[in-house]
């Protein structure tokens, strides 16, 4: 195999390898196919998830990137037609996601998404954050206040907001209504947080705040996230998954995944020969 010319970034602080004993596994896919109808849109997907980490999901458009992010908390079920087969444990109860006996509604309590472009309710900015206590049933306004608080300092927003948390939440700037939508995402709790190219629409400078923030979030939460941007996964993510045409070729420890790529095909991806 050529030498890989791809030159990692400088990872955040947290971005390193944990030593092997140090890592557990949050969530298993296993097997995983999913169809659009009648399109197969993965095939045969395994990927193991580390608890409290972060794994990002790399590879060219229409390689399904977005289709296994979405699966893991059944946004496909919003759609008729969509079909699952295989498994996603997730640990420690070793509850089958895609199951389907398993409520989605309660699935998505667990397994919160941020989307590429910032989604706000058109609601004020504490309603958008506290509409996921109020899905769990969490009705108790001091409770709720508590909460709202926490989720938007979680999302290093607080100072920003705590002055104007009636208004509008469409009167804040994108890469603030970014990390509103975190905070709402955040609020109800989950053990895992999916990412999808959440900043993709946000200029370098809420970029580089949303990446800050994701470093921080991992020592709670397990992360997922979809990226087009190789340095950004080499920045942020402790674990990389390589997808190509629906199928996974290649994840692992991250800076071994960039420095010694183990397939041909992740190589040529890395050092932009496609993609
Ligand atoms: N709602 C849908 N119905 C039918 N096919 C779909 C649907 N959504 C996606 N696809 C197809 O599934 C495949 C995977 O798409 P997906 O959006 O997961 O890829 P991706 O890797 O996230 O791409 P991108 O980086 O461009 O967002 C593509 O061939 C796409 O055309």
């Amino acid at each position: 195999m050529n030498p890989v010319v791809f030159a990692p970034p400088t990872a955040l602080a947290s971005a390193r390898t944990p030593a092997p004993d140090d890592i557990t596994y949050r969530a298993q896919v296993e097997g995983l196919n999913f169809f659009y109808g009648d399109f197969q849109a993965l095939k045969d997907v395994n990927l193991a998830i580390a608890d409290r980490q972060v794994t990002a999901l790399i590879g060219p458009s229409g390689c399904g990137k977005s289709t296994l992010l979405r699966c893991f908390n059944r946004m496909h079920d919003l759609y008729p037609g969509n079909r699952y087969e295989g498994r996603i444990q997730l640990f420690p109860e070793d509850m089958n996601v895609v199951g389907k006996d398993v409520d989605p509604m309660q699935v998505r309590l667990r397994i919160g998404m941020v989307f590429q472009k910032p989604n706000p309710f058109p609601k004020s900015i504490y309603d958008n954050v506290a509409s996921g206590l109020l899905i769990r049933g969490i009705r108790n306004k001091a409770v709720v206040s508590e909460r709202v608080e926490h989720a938007l300092r979680q999302a290093a927003l607080w100072e920003e907001v705590k002055d104007r948390l009636t208004q509008s939440a469409y009167g804040l700037s994108g890469g603030q209504q970014q990390r509103l939508c975190i905070a709402r995402a955040l609020a109800p709790n989950p053990e895992m947080i999916l990412f999808d190219e959440p900043t993709s629409a946000l200029d370098p400078i809420a970029t580089a705040r949303i990446e800050e923030l994701v470093d921080e979030l991992r020592n709670d939460y397990t992360i997922v996230i979809v990226t087009h941007n190789m340095q950004q996964a080499a920045r942020i993510s402790n674990f990389t998954a390589f997808m190509h045409l629906g199928q996974m070729i290649e994840y692992g420890p991250t800076d071994k995944f960039f420095t010694q790529p183990q397939h041909q095909k992740t190589q040529e991806y890395i050092t932009g020969r496609f993609g």
